[in-house]
């Protein structure tokens, strides 16, 4: 499924057509974008072997008489990501987010539409892989290498994500297994990782909303530096406070729809009197 097309050799001209100024060198861009999930089982005789043939001879018919159910998680959503930028996602539970960034991420094939991107996204979550069993050593060398820093760069920075992860603040746990950690030292061990390389396109999930406030702090800063070194920067958090802190545009979707785009004070605004007006 091509559905996710990476294409370095993306022309700025295109996505910088009308308003935006020449300079402005597009990253991503979202074209009319559908996700769908499809989940098994759902329907009679769930699970069984019957159904599972059903699923493979009827596919093409009929979905649901195969026990599909599909959720259609991102609905016709497009926008334009420029470099520089650190754009937040916002939106209630179940809005659409992490699908969002999964797919932006090359993780999720779009059901319509399409996603360029410039360069490879890297995505960011809380629950990006590292090996449980493995210390945290072993992660950060494994994690570095995945991430396509070569074996000189994971060593030369080594230290620096080790300290920047807080993790032997209170003991050397780095050469401890990782399912030794608590959920909060994990996450920031991960983010320590993928934010030691500088990315075209670093994808954050709530990264943030893990981790201590000294924590938050260093993380805020570091997505300031990687803006600075050009990058776009895309977080979904539902700390708004955080939101504030770092982006100057964000992406408010809503049932998977996107509601609103534009400066973060605006949508904001706009965001806090939906949810506001919940309660
Ligand atoms: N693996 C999956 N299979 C089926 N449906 C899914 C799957 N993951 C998410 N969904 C559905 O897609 C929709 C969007 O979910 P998503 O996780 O993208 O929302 P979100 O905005 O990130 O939510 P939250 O703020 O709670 O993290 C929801 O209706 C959810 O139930």
């Amino acid at each position: 499924m091509a559905d996710t097309i990476t294409r370095p050799d993306l022309d700025p001209a295109d996505g910088a057509r009308g308003a935006a100024p020449a300079e402005r060198v597009p990253t991503v861009i979202a074209d009319r974008v559908d996700i769908v999930y499809r989940v098994n089982g759902t329907g009679a005789g769930r699970g069984s072997a019957t159904a599972a043939l059903n699923r493979i001879l009827r596919r093409k018919k009929s979905e649901k008489a195969a026990g599909v159910r599909r959720v259609h998680a991102v609905r016709n959503v497009s926008f334009t990501a420029y470099r520089g930028e650190a754009i937040g996602l916002i939106g209630t539970n179940g809005s659409g987010k992490s699908t969002l960034l999964k797919a932006v991420a090359g993780l999720l094939p779009v059901e319509n539409g399409h996603i360029y991107t410039d360069g490879q996204p890297s995505l960011l979550g809380v629950n990006a892989a590292l090996m449980n069993d493995l210390t945290g050593e072993r992660n950060v060398h494994l994690g570095g290498l995945a991430m396509g820093m070569t074996r000189e760069q994971v060593r030369a920075r080594y230290q620096e994500i080790v300290d920047f992860s807080g993790i032997n603040e209170k003991g050397d746990f780095i050469t401890l297994p990782m399912r030794t950690y608590s959920s909060g030292m994990a996450a920031r061990l991960r983010f320590s990782i993928a934010a030691a390389k500088d990315h075209d396109v670093l994808l954050i999930d709530e990264a943030l909303a893990t981790g201590d406030r000294s924590f938050q702090k260093r993380s805020e800063d570091r997505i300031r530096e990687l803006r600075k070194q050009a990058g776009t920067v895309f977080l979904v958090s539902h700390n708004n406070k955080s939101i504030r802190d770092t982006c100057e545009r964000v992406l408010w979707l809503e049932r998977g729809e996107l509601r609103l785009d534009g400066p973060t004070e605006d949508v904001m605004k706009e965001y806090e009197k939906f949810t506001n007006g919940k309660k």
